[in-house]
């Protein structure tokens, strides 16, 4: 049966990175014999610019009647420049991942040969860094209470947790481990935070009573930044709360070579969402230089995990490594003559049309 995927391409270089992308599933189609049907709709700073709304309900709709979401990003400096704006295209995305139960955002970490000299880190250090960040992400200080004074002077948000919460990323994390190298490492600060210590005693108890088998360790987020840096290649499975997963993903992202290259699973019970974990990247819009391969790579997470195409993923992620390979590089990462986006999509999109047989 024909699969239905919404896209949202959103803002900035979402559009250029989203079509790159498609560019690479129409290939997918081609070669497997796979007809998809897509679905546009609007997000984030485009959306309110049409409807007053980041994320309107024309847009729900089409994602619950998909079968996966294919997300570009969002933002504008128009909204970042103007601290007083009523209405962010921000709210639009954490909307989105509320309405639709988005509580796991998935995104690994894994780093190529040939990028080893693009990681501002030692070639040694790199070497089999492959990890995975399980990022809550529909609760959390970006979802809790937030004020401001009457007088402007004092500012608030708040962190919630619930036990519940806590339980389902934990389970999805642990299944993870099993299939992995069997180690999550949940990063908190439970030394200062009463929500992290919650954290810790629910994955704890749940640790002990589900995945015993499965080695466990705590790790203060602070440490993590610094360890992420010093020795990535410990980490197998990360577990952390929606703040501390933004911020140590965008971090884990450059020892790969660029955070042009992450793509993001985000999942829970209605549809799944993918997307590149970077933003808007307003400095890039529409000049054709964006990396697109986290977004192609998004593009594989949705095959697998949304349609069970696991061949169809892995010739992508082939691909992706081969263009690599043949040196089809954007300005992030090579800075002499280096590559467009459009020509790293129409590259990786070929040689998927080529057939699986070549890139698989
Ligand atoms: N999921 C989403 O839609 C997200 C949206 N944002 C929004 O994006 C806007 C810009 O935020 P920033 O903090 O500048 O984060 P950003 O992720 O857009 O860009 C940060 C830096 O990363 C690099 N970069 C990002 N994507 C790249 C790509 N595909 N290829 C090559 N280099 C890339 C660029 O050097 C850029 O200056 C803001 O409005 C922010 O709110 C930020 C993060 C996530
Ligand atoms: C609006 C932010 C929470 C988006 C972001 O930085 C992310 O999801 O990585
Ligand atoms: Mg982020």
């Amino acid at each position: 049966m024909e699969k239905k995927i919404a896209v949202l391409k959103g803002d900035g270089i979402g559009p250029e990175v989203t079509d790159q992308a498609l560019k690479v599933l129409k290939a997918v189609e081609k070669t497997f014999g796979h007809k998809f049907h897509y679905t546009e709709a609007l997000v984030g700073a485009v959306a309110i610019d049409a409807t007053g709304n980041p994320f309107p309900e024309e847009t729900l709709k089409v994602c619950q009647s998909s079968d996966a979401i294919l997300f570009g990003a969002i933002g504008h400096p128009k909204y970042d420049n103007d601290p007083k704006a009523k209405v962010r295209p921000e709210q639009g995305l954490l909307a989105m991942r509320k309405a639709l139960g988005l509580f796991a955002n998935i995104r690994p970490v894994n780093t190529y040969k040939i990028l080893e000299n693009a990681s501002p880190l030692r070639a040694d250090l790199v070497q089999n860094v492959d990890f995975v960040v399980f990022r809550e992400l529909t609760g959390g200080i970006y979802f809790g209470t937030r004020g401001r004074s009457e007088d402007g002077n004092m500012a608030f948000d708040t962190c919630t947790y619930t036990r519940d919460e806590i339980l389902r990323i934990s389970k999805l994390a642990f299944e993870s481990a099993r299939q992995r190298k069997n180690h999550v490492t949940l990063v908190d600060k439970a030394n200062v935070l009463a929500s992290s210590r919650l954290w810790r005693e629910v994955v704890k108890e749940y640790h002990a009573a589900n995945f015993a088998d499965v080695t466990l360790d705590f790790m203060f987020v602070d440490n993590a930044a610094m360890k992420i840096i010093q020795q990535p290649a410990f980490f197998d499975v990360v577990l952390t709360e929606n703040m501390f997963g933004d911020i140590i993903t965008d971090e884990a992202s450059v020892i790969t070579g660029s955070m042009g290259m992450l793509p993001s699973a985000s999942v829970g019970s209605v549809v799944g969402l993918y997307e590149p974990i970077h933003g808007s990247y307003p400095e890039g819009a529409g000049l054709n230089i964006a990396n697109p391969n986290g977004a192609i790579l998004s593009a594989a997470l949705l095959l697998e995990t949304s349609f069970g195409m696991v061949a169809e993923a892995k010739a992508i992620r082939a691909a992706v490594e081969k263009a690599m390979e043949d040196g089809i590089l954007t300005i992030d990462i090579r800075r002499e003559k280096p590559n467009s986006t459009t020509e790293v999509g129409d590259y990786v999109a070929n040689l998927v049309a080529k057939g699986a047989s070549v890139v698989a």
